[in-house]
């Protein structure tokens, strides 16, 4: 089932059945599903296919980052398990990113490959520390334009950065933005966030939300306050 909602509902669990059980809580026709790397490592396979017979499209999260060769088979083995979208690290370069898009194309699997740039938990000194002296933006940017050279349809970045790469990398380039936080929500362990209206409006493409909807007592009803800001804009 394909739904024109931009909402990734993030299944940050610990088990498939609890997974499952959040998952019959959502609507497929009001959010897609993000598999991560706990949930992905605890159940394998399993949750794909499960997600899929409830009409789920899934975005599988386990941001690849190794050889060209080894990241290849990687997302094509995820590609073909049917997952809607699925993440590398622009970090990789270049030689990782076009051989992905590469291997998809030669089997002419459709899935959207996506880059992930700086996280959503990193500020700068994090990232000085790990021998970036550029500033958070200057090395999303670089990193964004990196993944758009490789043919990549998108990047996973902050909605802080979001206008920005709308200038640069066009509106079609897929801005998929965790760090959501409706303004009454705790920030957790997130640093660069947005509320879902302020960052659909600075170029967010796909909004990535979890805590904020999986935590709370009803589920269904924090999504549907999400969907309400959203409509107000
Ligand atoms: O690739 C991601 O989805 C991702 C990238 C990033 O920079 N920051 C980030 O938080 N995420 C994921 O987005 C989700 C955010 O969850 P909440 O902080 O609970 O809303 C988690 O599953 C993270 O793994």
């Amino acid at each position: 089932m394909s739904t024109a909602s931009p909402l990734i509902i993030a299944l940050d669990y610990t088990s498939l059945d609890a997974a499952l059980c959040m998952a019959d809580r959502l609507d497929p026709t009001r959010c897609r599903l993000k598999v991560g790397k706990e949930l992905f490592t605890r159940s394998g396979p399993d949750v794909l296919e499960a997600l899929h017979g409830r009409g789920f499209e899934v975005f599988l999260d386990l941001k690849f980052h190794d050889i060209p060769n080894t990241v290849a088979g990687a997302v094509q083995a995820a590609a073909e398990q049917g997952v809607w979208m699925v993440n590398v690290h622009a970090a990789g370069g270049r030689r990782m990113m076009e051989a992905a898009r590469e291997r998809l194309e030669q089997h002419a699997l459709s899935t959207h490959l996506i880059a992930v740039t700086v996280l959503t938990s990193m500020e700068e000194r994090d990232l000085a520390e790990v021998g970036v002296t550029a500033s958070t933006e200057q090395q999303v940017m670089r990193l964004a334009t990196l993944a758009k050279d490789c043919g990549l349809d998108g990047v996973v970045c902050s909605s802080m950065e979001a206008e920005r790469l709308r200038e640069t990398c066009g509106d079609a380039f897929l801005k998929v933005t965790p760090g959501i936080r409706p303004a009454t929500a705790a920030a957790d362990d997130q640093r660069r966030i947005m509320t879902p209206a302020s960052a659909m409006a600075a170029g967010s493409t796909h909004l990535v939300v979890g805590r904020p909807v999986t935590q709370a007592s009803d589920p269904m009803a924090a999504l549907s306050d999400i969907e309400r800001e959203l409509a107000q804009g």
